[in-house]
């Protein structure tokens, strides 16, 4: 059967190249900063603009795809994933970088049929890197096929992960003790880029072994996803489990052994669910 799901994909790889120029555009610019949840949960015009943008365009072109975008979400929308097409997007992944023009800013574009994911684009668009991945077809850098490292001792791994948005102490203490342990393995190194999107493709490209991290959302996780499973990455919840793209947690690993063996390290603590129903 032809690839039922190119078109789609061509035009996210398009639109993220158009909203990735906006993003650059925009870093020249004065950049007008507005809280969300608290004051590290940041939002710009320009993360509501590349959002529209996108939305708009896939309208147009495809009129009964679904979305789940991460500022309409913030806007009241529901967040919720049916069998219908989805397109989920995170317009800026990196907002904090991109108000402090730390280079690491993504768009980041998954697409989900029958609550599948099939295609996941991720562009950092600083660096002009565009990451893409189509169900069963391989996962591409700037058209160069991208694989997992095969380290598979977690004593010579580089391990990625973040702080969070969450501050409340023992949130905090659960993430730093979770940070601890990990790097008393010891491993060779924890880094993080300050976006989900381009931590998972940092270990489809192997120059990371394994990224957990646990507060993201379904926008931040489900283009990489795709990139991560296509180069030959597992994907699992923080525990070891199945992984669960509402949880808001992620374990993106090289191998399922690294994987599991960062998984016991993890103080797991459970944010409130993306499809969560409103508070009353
Ligand atoms: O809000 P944006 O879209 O910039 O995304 C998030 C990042 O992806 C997380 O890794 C990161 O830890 C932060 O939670 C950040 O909010
Ligand atoms: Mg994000
Ligand atoms: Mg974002």
């Amino acid at each position: 059967m032809a690839d039922l799901w190119q078109n789609a994909m061509d035009h996210a790889v398009a639109l993220a190249r158009t909203a990735g120029a906006v993003v650059r555009e925009a870093l020249q610019d004065e950049r007008k900063v507005m809280m969300k949840s608290s004051s590290v949960d940041l939002v710009t015009q320009t993360d509501q603009k590349v959002e529209q943008l996108i939305i708009q365009s896939v309208k147009d072109k495809f009129p009964t795809h679904r979305f789940i975008g991460e500022e309409s979400v913030a806007a009241g929308e529901a967040c919720v994933l049916t069998d219908s097409p989805t397109w989920i997007i995170d317009p800026i992944d990196g907002t904090t970088n991109f108000v402090h023009g730390y280079p690491f800013v993504a768009i980041s574009i998954g697409f989900a049929v029958n609550k599948q994911l099939e295609f996941g684009v991720v562009y950092s668009c600083v660096e002009d890197k565009m990451f893409t991945a189509r169900r069963g077809k391989g996962a591409f850098c700037n058209g160069r096929p991208l694989q997992v490292s095969d380290q598979k001792e977690i004593s010579q791994s580089i391990v990625a992960t973040e702080f969070g948005s969450i501050r409340d102490p023992e949130t905090v203490d659960k993430v730093l003790s979770s940070m601890r342990k990990i790097l008393c393995i010891p491993v060779h190194g924890i880094r993080g880029a300050g976006t989900a999107a381009v931590n998972m493709c940092h270990v489809a490209c192997g120059c990371v072994d394994a990224y957990y991290e646990i507060g993201i959302h379904v926008w931040d996780v489900a283009a990489a996803a795709v990139i991560v499973s296509e180069a030959g990455g597992v994907l699992m919840d923080v525990t070891g489990g199945q992984l669960d793209l509402m949880s808001r947690r992620v374990l993106a690993a090289s191998s399922r052994s690294i994987g599991e063996r960062i998984s016991r390290e993890i103080e797991a603590f459970a944010p409130v669910r993306d499809d969560a129903p409103p508070p009353q």
